[in-house]
């Protein structure tokens, strides 16, 4: 077993460059499927998720070479249109490949996908989207075939803005007869980014990043060249260990505009944020302030991915502040964590309210998924002595060797291997 070990109490300072979106990284590898030939991917961020998805598209027979941030996938090889259940289990992003194979190859078997234990996370909307596609659906021993002579346009309306589902639907309605929309469609930049992808690709689709998304469906697609958008949650987390060490850093490559609620929140805790086109600059001097409430939501709300490392930061702002988790019943197991370190948090329901201390103290704590890993990290910078963080495959999934990104910063941080 691996642990982190960090040193709290070191301000970080200096500039970091933020790599390129995981969660528009892997759905887009998956559209590489859906056009025979090579496609080109820069700045394919280096972190666990990724080797799994190329994992996932060698078996099935496509040819994958990922060298430095950049992967080429040739789809053009693929000769197998199931997914082996142990790579489902290892990442949620694996049900990406069902809307793609399904659409080209007419045939796709999957079983249901792992990932972050932050709640039930079912694929119901997937399902009901490509049924209303024509898919013809068997789930059988944990297993779930589609088929279909060719996928048909339809007027589909999500009951909840899906990320996952609004992409899968879009990725499969690309080669559909006729023409799909999209109703109550998520609106995230990494579905923007996909969508801009895909159109490269010779896809027609409106309205990616806008509630309703019209895809009109075409006969074929061709390969291409695409650079992946930059991290906002990476981006939003690198903010936040400026914050809470009351660092002075500079973050380059940024879309300051994907960030809008979570530098709102970090100005209201008397954070100071600078934004110049790509590059944001964080300082924190004063006294850190309790912020009134945040409340997930889908975007442009406040993202979920940044509610567990947000709340690290409130500890130790003065007062009491409010946090709500909208998007997934069990995204607290931060709060266990946090409060082994100090922190004053009370939990009800899907409301924890976070009255600040004055200091954290290092203790030995567990990530029990990423973002509460990247919540640990953020309270250890911050708090008296060396705290100690398990679970680091979890962090690995979403930040590009992070010890070393902090070091680089000024922290103090390294890796122990135990038995
Ligand atoms: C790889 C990727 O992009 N992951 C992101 C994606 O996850 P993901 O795409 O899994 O998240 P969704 O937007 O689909 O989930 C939102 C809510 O819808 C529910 N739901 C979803 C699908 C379904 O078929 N049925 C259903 O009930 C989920 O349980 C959850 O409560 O968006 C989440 C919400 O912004 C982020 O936290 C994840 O980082
Ligand atoms: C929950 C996340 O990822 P995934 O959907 O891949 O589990 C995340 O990136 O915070």
């Amino acid at each position: 077993m691996e642990r982190l070990a960090i040193v709290g109490g070191r301000p970080l300072t200096g500039s970091v460059r933020v790599h390129g979106a995981k969660n528009a990284a892997l759905p887009i590898l998956a559209a590489s499927v859906l056009a025979a030939g090579k496609s080109t991917i820069t700045d394919v961020p280096d972190l666990k998720d990724i080797r799994v998805m190329s994992q996932i598209l060698e078996s099935l027979g496509a040819k994958v070479s990922i060298e430095g941030r950049t992967a080429q996938v040739d789809s053009s090889t693929i000769h197998t249109f199931e997914v082996p259940e142990e790579m489902m289990r290892q990442m949620r992003s694996s049900i990406f490949l069902m809307g793609p194979i399904l659409a080209r190859f007419g045939t796709v078997r999957v079983s249901k996908p792992g990932g972050c234990t932050i709640g039930s996370r079912p694929i119901d909307l997937h399902l009901k989207g490509l049924k209303a596609l024509g898919a013809n659906i068997e789930e059988k021993g944990g297993y779930i075939q589609c088929t279909t002579e060719r996928l048909r346009g339809d007027h589909i309306y999500l009951d909840i803005p899906s990320v996952g589902t609004t992409e899968n639907l879009m990725m499969a309605a690309t080669l559909a007869e006729g023409t799909t929309t999209i109703g109550n469609a998520a609106r995230e930049p990494e579905i923007v980014d996909l969508a801009r992808f895909l159109n490269k690709m010779g896809a027609k689709i409106s309205g990616a990043g806008e509630d309703t998304i019209t895809i009109q469906g075409v006969e074929e697609l061709r390969p291409t060249r695409h650079t992946i958008i930059p991290d906002r949650i990476v981006a939003g987390t690198f903010l936040l260990a400026g914050a809470i060490t009351r660092g002075d850093i500079r973050l380059i490559n940024v879309i300051p505009g994907h960030l809008g609620v979570v530098l709102t929140k970090l100005r209201e805790a008397g954070v100071e944020i600078k934004v110049d086109r790509d590059i944001i600059n964080v300082r924190s001097r004063g006294e850190l302030r309790a912020v009134d409430r945040i409340q997930t939501a889908p975007y442009p709300g406040f993202p979920t991915d940044l509610q567990a490392p947000f709340m690290s930061l409130l500890t130790i702002a003065k007062g009491s502040s409010i946090v709500s988790e909208t998007i997934f019943e069990e995204r607290f197991k931060h709060v266990s964590e946090l409060r082994r370190m100090g922190a004053n948090i009370k939990v009800d329901l899907r409301t924890a309210f976070v009255q600040g201390v004055s200091e954290l103290t290092a203790a030995s704590v567990e990530a029990s998924d990423l973002r509460a890993g990247a919540a640990l990290v953020i309270a250890a910078l911050a708090a008296k002595g060396v705290t100690h963080i398990t679970g680091l495959q979890h962090i690995d999934r979403g930040y590009e060797r992070i010890e070393d990104v902090l070091n680089s910063l000024g922290a103090r941080a390294w890796r122990i291997k135990s038995g």
